[in-house]
């Protein structure tokens, strides 16, 4: 099944978002297949944002990324790349509908507070990136409960 690379960002972790963030896509259904609490090396941080590397804020987003630690989570479900990035929100908070993550918890786009792979190409590398030990095998015994 199709899977994503969801992370809460810094300022996420610092603002006890954590449970909060993670309460909405475990309570949808996906399955958790990977959780790490870690600090983010300047290397990760350039890699992982790659794409990024010619954007003027390129410099404050990396800085931002390391400044403190992250939560890296590994999700899988149906459709859940683009379901995750629904439930994330607009990239700049103050495009996001209310009742999305980025919607109810944050204002500023450089201080967004959680990141989702915009597709399942980007997922399968940042979940590479980000889980180079594997994911953890996971099956909820309600799956029958969730998928018909
Ligand atoms: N104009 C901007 N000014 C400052 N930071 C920005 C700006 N645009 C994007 N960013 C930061 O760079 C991140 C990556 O931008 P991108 O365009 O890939 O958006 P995204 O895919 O919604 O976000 P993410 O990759 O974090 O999920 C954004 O989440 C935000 O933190």
């Amino acid at each position: 099944m199709e899977r994503t690379y969801i992370m809460i960002k810094p300022d996420g972790v610092q603002r006890n978002l954590i449970a909060p963030i993670l309460e909405r896509f475990l309570a949808k259904g996906y399955i958790l297949r990977g959780l790490k609490f870690l600090t983010v090396s300047k290397s990760l941080a350039e890699t992982h944002y790659a794409d990024l590397s010619s954007k003027p804020f390129f410099g404050a987003l990396v800085e931002y990324i390391t400044s403190g630690p992250v939560v890296a989570i590994a999700l899988e479900g149906k459709d859940v790349v683009a379901q995750g990035r629904k439930i994330i929100g607009a990239t700049n908070p103050a495009a996001s509908a209310p009742g999305t993550i980025r919607g109810d918890f944050c204002i500023e786009v450089g201080r967004n507070v959680i990141h989702g792979s915009d597709s399942v190409e980007s997922a399968e590398r940042e979940l590479g990136l980000w889980f180079p030990e594997g994911l953890v095998d996971n099956t909820p015994v309600l799956l029958s409960q969730i998928y018909e």
